[in-house]
């Protein structure tokens, strides 16, 4: 018999919302099962809440989730039948929540997604909107309902609501089976033929492991079929039973496989739950043991090969109210091309409310980029479930856990740091990077993430600024460094700047990150010391008052080598802003200082790599800012110059002003002193301004200490190429390996089959498949 229905017209934001959730969601079509589980969720909560006043309620039946998949005849098509034992809806809930009330926000979400062109998939889970997108994937949806006994409603009857995705209208009629939920709702989704791919168990349970396997805390069972085949044993036959001496010899009677009518199907049905497991941030830390973190890690990077390097485990509240309970994750591996990927909404928190999960998207910047590796889970115990993405990013404890989570991570890596050194070298390794640059862009925990940096120095391999502080020198003052991106710190060093401080027994950090030099700047002083770059002036060993005797003879020195000064600087004076008589080296003649404020070689560097630098007037200004040339008075080479401007009178002749005929000697002189500098340049990490006279230089050098002439020229014949090609190319025409090997000619491309060997050596570099993995077509 029909059911008498009662026909209810849709309210018409209710309409509007409906149409825009089918349309602009058709690419997150698998949100619908989180959000029936969500709500099952609720209702189930809801009971639990009335079962607080009234111990009636919760006294039929386990308050459970079950989903079951049920096939039609043909197996083409079938339902998705949702259940829970929950506070249920009597016949006017059903109405009201499902067609007919257009709860707060509505209006405000459908204004935002119609203007923004359509809601995606995170916007949808937030605005509550989740009992609509069943008609994503179901054209036809019933939900059957019945509320408790209660003394308020000591008879409730079971309703069923009918609708179609399209019609603007719902029905509602008294379930003809009866109350046979016991209590609760019932969801069918009639999936038809084109949305068949829902009705798989599998598929189900996929679903339910990416979104929802901690969305409820109540158990959440799923229906599974086991098909097997049980042999019927074959009717017996009247000869075998009538003549036992056959049993021997037909063997080949014995040997035959039963046929296919031969079997019976038979159909085991299974409860299977699904979510066994309280959620591990809801347990005490004391009894989750290791492996389970690491477990939930891998469920959590949605990858079983997952592995971390440490967690952070804790609860909390903000003070607006709201208690929390967060894991945090430090990834053991991060893609390749992580960094250049990440550009802003890295979705690296996971937000929960009371274990259903709202939102990976807190939006942009939410946590800072450097600490966009981190994969947190928090669940909040009081925040609005249907709050938008905009109200979320006002919400203030959402804004005061972005500082909790910021002050969790620096304090678990500091935890990690003091734990296990090898563990910490491999985040070191890993992210230092990330710190350095964390310490470059916040101002209030510069000091505590330079606490978490290591480095390599003269002195170890791995070392902290603490560190370094506690080894200081008495009087030492400043926290010495040196900077080369990219250089291996024993070649850092090896250079002149470090010889002496190394020499003395003074500890210098050798840094190698481009991060590097800049972060020291930015952190300028440490625990009252201040940074120093070797290269730079400015350097202090804090003993100096005490070593009299050094600075008179450097006194008597830059009164000795005046004439030598007075030449370089006349020389030089395009390139080198002044000469200064040093202590600062050891065994090396000479070397080239930047002034405190400019860039240093390695700052140079790392700007020029920057897109347009040249065309950056910032870019030219500091460039070109002065460069000190410091000679060495105990080198022998820098001895040896000062002989030579005296011995050749020069100096005297700048005072005199005269235009003196200038020998071959001087010239030389000139020249050597040229290639010196510019050698010393290179040695101090700079580059040379003009390679090719530097280089015509050296080979002028060169030719005089073998005694070749200067003048002579090299005899090359240059063959000038054929003239331009007439014909155009054949591009069908197979070509020859050997040929293309060789540059011939008519060389085009690689025969089949084969790579060309950069190419396939490329391709492993680049992690990608081996030699043929990628069509040649492509080549
Ligand atoms: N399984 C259920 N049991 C009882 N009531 C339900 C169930 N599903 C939905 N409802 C009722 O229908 C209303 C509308 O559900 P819908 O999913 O559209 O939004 P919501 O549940 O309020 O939002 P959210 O899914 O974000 O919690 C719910 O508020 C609830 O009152």
């Amino acid at each position: 018999d029909e059911p008498t229905a009662q026909t209810y017209k849709y309210e018409s934001d209710i309409t509007r919302l409906r149409s825009l959730v089918i349309h602009s969601l058709y690419s997150h079509k698998d949100v619908f099962l989180r959000e029936l589980l969500s709500n099952a969720n609720d209702a189930l909560e809801k009971l639990r809440l009335t079962a607080l006043t009234d111990r009636e309620v919760m006294k039929s039946g386990e308050a459970n989730v079950t989903i079951e998949v049920r096939l039609d005849e043909g197996g083409k098509t079938g339902q998705i039948v949702v259940r829970d034992t929950g506070i249920g809806m009597t016949k006017d809930e059903l109405a009201r929540n499902l067609g007919t009330i257009a709860r707060s926000g509505t209006n405000e979400f459908l204004k935002k997604a119609e203007e923004g062109g359509g809601a995606d998939g995170n916007l949808i889970g937030q605005f509550g909107l989740g009992f609509y997108s069943c008609f994503l994937v179901a054209p036809t949806v019933r939900v059957s309902s019945l509320p408790p006994t209660t003394s308020a409603n000591p008879n409730p009857e079971q309703h069923t609501f009918v609708s179609t995705s399209s019609g603007d209208s719902f029905d509602i009629y008294l379930d003809p089976r009866g109350n046979t939920l016991g209590r609760g709702t019932e969801i069918v989704l009639e999936i038809s033929e084109e949305e068949a791919e829902w009705l798989s168990v599998s598929r189900l349970k996929g679903l339910i492991d990416k979104h929802s396997q901690f969305a409820t805390t109540f158990p959440m069972y799923i229906m599974e079929r086991k098909t097997t085949k049980i042999p019927i044993p074959p009717p017996q036959s009247p000869e075998a039973d009538g003549d036992p001496d056959e049993l021997n010899d037909d063997v080949d009677k014995d040997e035959q496989t039963p046929k296919e009518e031969e079997f019976e199907t038979k159909v085991e049905e299974e409860w299977v739950q699904v979510n066994d497991k309280a959620p591990i941030w809801m347990r005490d830390p004391k009894d989750v043991p290791e492996d389970e973190y690491r477990q939930f890690y891998k469920a959590v990077a949605k990858d079983q090969s997952a592995e971390t390097l440490g967690w952070a485990h804790f609860k909390g509240d903000t003070g607006a109210g709201v208690s929390y309970r967060a894991i945090m994750y430090i990834p053991s591996k991060l893609p390749t091309d992580f960094w250049q990927k990440i550009t802003s909404g890295i979705n690296n928190v996971r937000l929960m409310v009371k274990r259903v999960f709202i939102t990976d998207d807190l939006g942009e910047e939410y946590m800072p980029r450097w600490l966009s590796f981190l994969k947190v889970t928090v669940d909040a115990d009081d925040l609005p479930l249907n709050v938008s993405r905009e109200t979320l990013q006002t919400n203030k404890f959402i804004s005061q856990l972005q500082r909790i989570l910021i002050r969790k991570a620096i304090d678990l890596f500091s935890r990690l740091a003091g734990e296990d050194p090898t563990v910490y070298k491999e985040v070191s390794k890993l992210y230092g990077n990330a710190l350095r640059i964390g310490m470059l862009e916040s101002k209030k925990d510069k000091v505590k993430i330079a606490k978490l940096l290591r480095f390599e120095s003269t002195r170890s391999d791995f070392t902290s600024l603490e560190e370094y502080v506690e080894n200081r020198k008495e009087g030492q003052k400043q926290i010495y460094f040196m900077a080369g991106v990219g250089e291996q710190p024993k070649d850092l060093a090896r250079s002149p700047f470090v010889e002496k401080l190394k020499a003395r027994g003074y500890e210098v950090l050798l840094l190698n990150l481009p991060s590097d030099e800049p972060m020291m700047g930015a952190l300028d002083n440490f625990m009252g010391m201040k940074t120093q770059d070797v290269s730079k002036k400015g350097l202090k060993y804090g003993d100096e008052d005490e070593d009299e005797a050094e600075k008179k003879e450097l006194e008597a020195q830059k009164i000795a080598f005046a004439p030598l000064i007075e030449w370089l600087k006349k020389e030089l004076k395009s390139d080198i802003s002044d000469v200064i008589l040093t202590n600062r080296l050891v065994t090396s003649p000479c070397t080239i200082v930047v002034d405190s404020y400019g860039w240093s070689a390695n700052m140079a560097k790392i700007m020029s790599a920057q897109a347009d630098a040249e065309n950056d007037p910032m870019f030219k200004m500091m460039k070109n800012l002065p460069k000190n040339l410091e000679i060495n008075p105990k080198s022998p080479l820098i001895e040896g110059l000062l002989e030579k401007i005296l011995d050749l009178d020069l100096a005297r002749d700048e005072e005199e002003g005269a235009e003196v005929e200038e020998g071959p000697e001087v010239v030389e002189l000139r020249e050597t002193v040229k290639v010196l500098v510019d050698t010393t340049l290179v040695r101090s990490g700079f580059t040379v301004a003009d390679p090719t006279t530097y280089f015509e230089r050296v080979e002028a050098l060169l030719r005089r200490s073998l005694g070749v002439s200067l003048s002579a020229q090299g005899q090359a014949k240059v063959r000038p190429a054929p003239p331009t090609a007439a014909e155009p190319l054949d591009e069908t025409e197979p070509t020859n390996l050997e040929d293309f090997m060789s540059f011939g000619d008519d060389a085009e491309g690689m025969p089949d089959g084969q790579d060309f060997p950069e190419w396939s050596q490329m391709k492993k570099n680049m992690g990608g498949g081996g030699a043929g993995a990628v069509e040649h077509d492509e080549l």
